[in-house]
Formats: C-alpha cells, structure tokens, sequence
C-alpha cells in the first residue's frame, strides 16, 4: 500500500493527504475545481478549504479521476450526499478489492442509505472501510496528536491500512463494526447542532451534558438496530467525536447550531460558509431512518423540526423539556 488516491480536496481530504504524506505515502488528491488543483499543485496550499498549512512535498492533486482509481488504496472524502455520485463516476476505473475507505459522515438523503450502502452499490467489487472519529482537519493536517476508528470486516486489511496511513501522531484504533464506527460519526453531527443551539441560547453547562448524554443513548439505539455494537459507540467514532463535536467551537455544526440559538437564520447562516455542514442534511435523514425501524431519537427529532420544517425554536426546546419522565437504561 505505497499510493494513497484521495478523492475531494475539502479541508478533511487534505488533511489526510498531509498524514498519509507524513505517514510516507505518495498522495493523489482529486479534487472537482480545477483552479484549487493547480493552486495546490503550484503553492502546496490548498486555499479554499484548508489556506493556512503548508503541504509536504510529495502531494500531487488532479482533476483526473483515473490517476486516483491507480492508487493501491483510495479514500473517498467527498461530502456525504456527493458521495453517490462520486463512487459511481468511480466505477468503470475501479479494480476489484482495492480498498475504498469511507470518511465521509452522513446518511443519504431520500434513500436513507449508510454511506458503507451507498460505495456498495455503486462499487461493488470495493474491499470497504470505514474511517471515523474526533478529527478536526486543521490539527490533523497540522500533526497534533490524533487518534481515529479504522473499521474493516477483513481484520487482516484493516491492519494493513493501520500500517498504511498509521503515524504517531495520527493512531488508527481497528475495529470490525463498520455500522457502529459510521452512525457515530453520522449522528454526531445532528447531536452537535442540538448542542450549540443550548449554548447559543444560554440555557447553561447542565443542559449540554443532558444532551450529549441523552444523545450518546439515542445514537446508540441506531446504532444497535443497523448492526453496530454498543461499545464501538463509547469508542473514538461515538462518544469521543461527540465530545469533540458538540463542545467545541471550532466545529462546524456546533456553531451553526450557536448561531441558530443566538436567533439567527439557517439560510443566512449557510450563506456565509463554503464549508460543508453535515448534520444540517444528515438530521431528516436520520429522522426518517429511526421512524422506520421504530426508533425514538427525540434530539435529532427536534433539530430536523427546526432545520428542515420551520418549527420555532423555543417551542421545540419546551416540547422537549416536556417529556415524560423515563428510566435512564438505553
Ligand atoms: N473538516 C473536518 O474536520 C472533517 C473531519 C472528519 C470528517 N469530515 C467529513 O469529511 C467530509 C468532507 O468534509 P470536508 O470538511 O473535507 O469538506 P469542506 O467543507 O472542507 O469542503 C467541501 C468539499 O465538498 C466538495 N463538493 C462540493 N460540492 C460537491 C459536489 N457536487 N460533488 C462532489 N464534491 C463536492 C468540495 O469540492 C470540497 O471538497 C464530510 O462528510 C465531513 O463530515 C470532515
Ligand atoms: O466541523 P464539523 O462539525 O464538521 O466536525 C468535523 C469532524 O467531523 C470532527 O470529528
């Protein structure tokens, strides 16, 4: 596994670039915009998603999807709703078993397809793997101390992909729960909103730790229902993305959510960013999904009423608070 092919040059996809690079690789990044690859290719910068980490030589990125299907392993970091699409632009260059390694975090809208579903069906000959867990791109690509799931079905590939991108300051943790390591890292992001829209609107310290706890329980439940094993959920994919996420406001989602507490819009705040918010068209997504395996995720249930049916905030966060009183089991 000497050639890493990197598919999307978002601020995630080069950070990975950076640690595979570190990692002794030679790198291949695609990306969709071809004025971004000749600014890499020219300044070892990528200046629109990720302007202030200089790459290592050894990076090269291309809009040519073949010269990123040549590479021994591939790892697919478009957006997760654009993951579809770009596995199966993939497909006719794809070599059977050359590992396809998820870091995207979503859930498909409409089909309500796993991201692990979506690569798939579109690339059927694919050995899939899943990468997840508490990484902001900009202290990855910086080499501050990390530490990721990598699952894989094949133990025996997943250990070589370890060994491929594994650098002391980048810690892959291997795992066979695909399901668990994906929903961690999928509903995170809807949990995190939850999470700034508390912070933003005041409503104190206590009522964050209810919900990440609250949250923990209701990630898990999907979790458990696609296949995922409980404890991969309290790993790095789960409850460690999920404190990263949900408390920090370098995070995207959070501070979409902050902003929606304070009052603001979700299209003004989405106007301001080129960057990918993924709980923002993962939350109707999972709502739909638990719906239809009969799983109650009344967090999510009441980010998706605010995001995408334009309930009022307050009343959300009363009906909310007005909940029957349970016990705390899962
Ligand atoms: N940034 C992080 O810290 C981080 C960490 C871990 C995982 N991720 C995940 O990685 C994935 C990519 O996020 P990112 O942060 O690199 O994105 P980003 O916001 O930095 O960049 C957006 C990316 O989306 C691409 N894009 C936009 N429209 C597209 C289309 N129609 N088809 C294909 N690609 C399109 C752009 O080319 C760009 O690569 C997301 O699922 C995200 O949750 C991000
Ligand atoms: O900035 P966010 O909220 O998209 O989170 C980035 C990563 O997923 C954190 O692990």
């Amino acid at each position: 596994m000497n050639s890493i092919g990197i598919v999307g040059a978002g601020a995630w996809g080069t950070a990975l670039a950076a640690t595979a690079r570190r990692a002794g690789r030679a790198v291949t990044l695609w990306a969709r915009e071809s004025e971004l690859v000749a600014d890499i290719n020219a300044t070892r910068r990528n200046s629109l998603y990720l302007p202030d980490v200089e790459l290592l030589c050894g990076i090269r990125a291309t809009t040519d999807l073949a010269e990123v299907a040549a590479c021994d392993v591939v790892l697919l970091v478009t957006p997760a709703q654009h993951l579809g699409a770009t596995a199966r632009a993939l497909a006719p260059l794809w070599r059977p078993g050359v590992p396809a390694v998820i870091c995207a975090k979503g859930i498909e809208q409409g089909s309500h397809a796993m991201m692990t579903e979506v690569v798939e069906r579109a690339l059927p000959t694919a050995a899939i793997a899943v990468l997840s867990g508490p990484t902001f791109a900009i202290e990855v690509a910086r080499g501050l101390p990390t530490a990721v799931t990598l699952a894989c079905a094949d133990v025996e590939l997943g250990q070589r992909l370890v060994d491929a991108i594994g650098t002391p300051t980048f810690r892959p943790y291997l795992s066979d729960d695909l399901a668990g390591a994906e929903i961690g890292g999928a509903v995170k992001n809807v949990l995190a909103i939850a999470c700034g829209i508390v912070e933003g609107r005041g409503l104190g310290d206590n009522a964050r730790a209810a919900l990440i706890t609250r949250g923990m329980a209701e990630l898990t439940r999907l979790a458990v229902a696609k296949g995922g094993r409980p404890e991969t959920l309290m790993g790095l994919a789960g409850l460690g993305d999920l404190i990263l996420t949900a408390s920090s406001a370098q995070s995207r989602n959070y501070s979409l959510g902050f902003a929606l507490g304070e009052g603001r819009a979700l299209a003004d705040i989405l106007a301001e960013r080129r960057a990918v918010t993924e709980g923002v068209w993962t939350a109707g997504a999972v709502v739909e999904l638990a719906g239809s395996l009969g799983i109650e995720m009344p967090i999510c249930a009441a980010v998706d009423a605010v995001i995408n049916q334009g309930a009022e905030l307050d009343g959300v966060i009363r009906a909310l608070l007005s909940r029957p009183f349970r016990s705390e089991g899962i």
